[in-house]
């Protein structure tokens, strides 16, 4: 039977990160937001139910969703983000556990569930075990700021969408520190791995 991990954190403190690790350790990684990116194609569901909501301000000229507007908007207005939450949150939930279901049957040792909002969803009963992604808020800020080129106030905003992470590293079974270099969180990495491993 597959240990299924729930891996976890906060924005930017990791996670996609780490989930690299795992995948070039041949364990199949299932990736929420790549779930979110694909159900609100043009013609899926979510994508009508986004301009019905949102309006066709929403859309960028080829008619994809503007991401970077949907950003803006649901970081800047808890209504908002509620609202996207609302459409595509049970679509990302269910594909999540057809996708686990389907990893599980294959007889993989491990299979990992990558889920940014795994603890604010109340998803863990999808798991056996959480890893949790840490740095410090300090670094996590620092993070965001640099990855998506944005200022403090608008780094601060989409961090205070979700729980602390310090929160999370409180609830977590396993923490890995990101605080150090990408070599010092490989070797956390592989020590976990080995305990993990049957
Ligand atoms: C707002 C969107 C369009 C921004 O897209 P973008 O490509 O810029 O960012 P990306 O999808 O890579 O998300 C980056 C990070 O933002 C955080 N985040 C995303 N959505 C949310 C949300 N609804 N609430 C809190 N944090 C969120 C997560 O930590 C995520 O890892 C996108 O994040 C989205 O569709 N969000 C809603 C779906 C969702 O909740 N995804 C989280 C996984 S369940
Ligand atoms: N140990 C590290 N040292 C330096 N930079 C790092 C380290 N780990 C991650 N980073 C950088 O920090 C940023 C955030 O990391 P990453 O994208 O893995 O976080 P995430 O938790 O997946 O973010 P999100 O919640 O937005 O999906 C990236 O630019 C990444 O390259």
């Amino acid at each position: 039977m597959a240990i299924v991990i729930g891996l976890t954190g906060s924005i930017a403190t990791g996670k996609s990160t780490i989930a690299q690790l795992f995948i070039e350790a041949h364990i199949p990684v299932v990736d929420a937001d790549q779930i979110a990116r694909e159900i609100v194609e043009p013609g899926k569901k979510a994508y009508y139910d986004i301009i019905t909501t949102f309006g066709d301000k929403i859309l960028v000229a080829d008619g994809t969703i503007n991401r970077k507007q949907l950003a803006k908007l649901i970081f800047n207005n808890q209504e908002s983000r509620a609202a996207l939450n609302e459409i595509v949150h049970p679509i990302i939930f269910d594909e999540l556990k057809m996708r686990k279901e389907q990893l599980v049957k294959k007889h993989h040792p491990i299979v990992v569930l990558d889920i940014p909002l795994l603890f604010e969803s109340k998803l863990t009963h999808l798991v056996d075990c959480v890893v949790v992604a840490y740095t410090t808020p300090d670094n996590q800020l620092a993070r965001l700021m640099a990855r998506d080129q944005i200022d403090e106030q608008a780094a601060r905003k989409r961090i205070n969408a979700q729980l602390s992470i310090d929160q999370k590293k409180a609830w977590a079974d396993y923490i890995i520190d990101n605080n150090g270099t990408k070599l010092a969180t490989k070797k956390q990495f592989d020590l976990l791995l080995a305990l993990l491993l049957p």
